[in-house]
């Protein structure tokens, strides 16, 4: 069956494109690998949040988005950061299409339980006929993390999780979750692999903060569901912290 790699730019990593990256999606190609990118963009939200004057606060690695954050993420993601990476992606000659929740209803999602989050949601759904249709076609998928709920209410969605739902659904062969670290730092040093009975206790003893945390939560998940191999790195030819079946062992 063919391979399907999913990457998910956080918002750091994708100011740093190098041609090492853009070199390494094109033999992925060559290869006969589908290609799908999902972009986060954290850092220009916060720096519009700022402009406006509009107070941001995270939870867990969460934005807490009220209605007119919520705008503001809209308008950045889709208005700002997509066309960007969309457009770095065509001038280096890839045939990428920019897509947001509402494309033929791409990415449903519902509200968190966390209701204090506002408008928080996770994906619950991915249209993967319209994007197998793309990905048949050597078109490059690029996602914002935002989801739809079935009344059409927009939710600002963490890229990680939006990511893994979107392996999870294509049942991805790889996920690489670009970061600006390269990979989950222990006073020990750069983890290699994380198992699925270690993550309480890394949770636990606080050496996962921030956004690690949703990131190695939805790592997990993913893996769970199917997805072989994750990878938390700032390099796509770096393994960085691999996430793997054969580490992710249920007690
Ligand atoms: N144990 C850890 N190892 C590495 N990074 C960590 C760890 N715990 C928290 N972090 C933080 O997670 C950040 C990456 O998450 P995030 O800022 O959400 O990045 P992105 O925008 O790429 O998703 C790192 O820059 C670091 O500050
Ligand atoms: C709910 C939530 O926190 N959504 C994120 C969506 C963007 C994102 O995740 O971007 P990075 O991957 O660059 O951090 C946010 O509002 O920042």
């Amino acid at each position: 069956m063919t391979e399907t790699i999913v990457v998910k730019l956080g918002g750091v990593a994708s100011d740093n494109l190098q041609p090492t990256f853009f070199e390494k999606i094109r033999q992925w190609q060559l290869a006969g690998k589908r290609v799908v990118i999902v972009h986060g963009g954290g850092h220009y939200i916060n720096t519009m949040l700022e402009r406006l004057d509009v107070v941001s606060t995270f939870h867990n690695g969460m934005r807490v988005t009220t209605k007119e954050t919520l705008d503001i993420v809209k308008m950045v993601l889709i208005g700002q950061v997509q066309p960007t990476i969309t457009s770095i992606f065509q001038e280096a000659g890839f045939a990428a299409v920019g897509l947001n929740a509402m494309d033929d209803r791409l990415l449903t999602a519902h509200s968190l339980k966390e209701t204090s989050l506002g408008y928080v949601g996770e994906v619950v759904s991915v249209n993967t006929d319209f994007l197998t249709q793309l990905l048949n076609n050597q078109q490059i998928p690029v996602i914002a993390p935002l989801g739809i709920t079935d009344d059409s209410q927009w939710l600002n969605v963490n890229a990680d999780q939006t990511a893994c739902a979107i392996a999870q659904s294509l049942q991805a062969d790889q996920l690489y979750l670009l970061t600006d670290v390269p990979g989950i730092k222990t006073e020990a040093g750069l983890l290699e692999t994380v198992k699925l009975a270690e993550v309480a206790d890394l949770k636990a003893t606080g050496v996962i903060k921030g956004g690690m945390l949703p990131k190695l939560n939805s790592a997990v998940t993913a893996v769970i569901a199917g997805v072989k191999q994750v990878h938390i790195t700032n390099q796509i030819n770096q393994a960085g912290t691999v996430i793997h079946h054969s580490e992710v062992l249920v007690s």
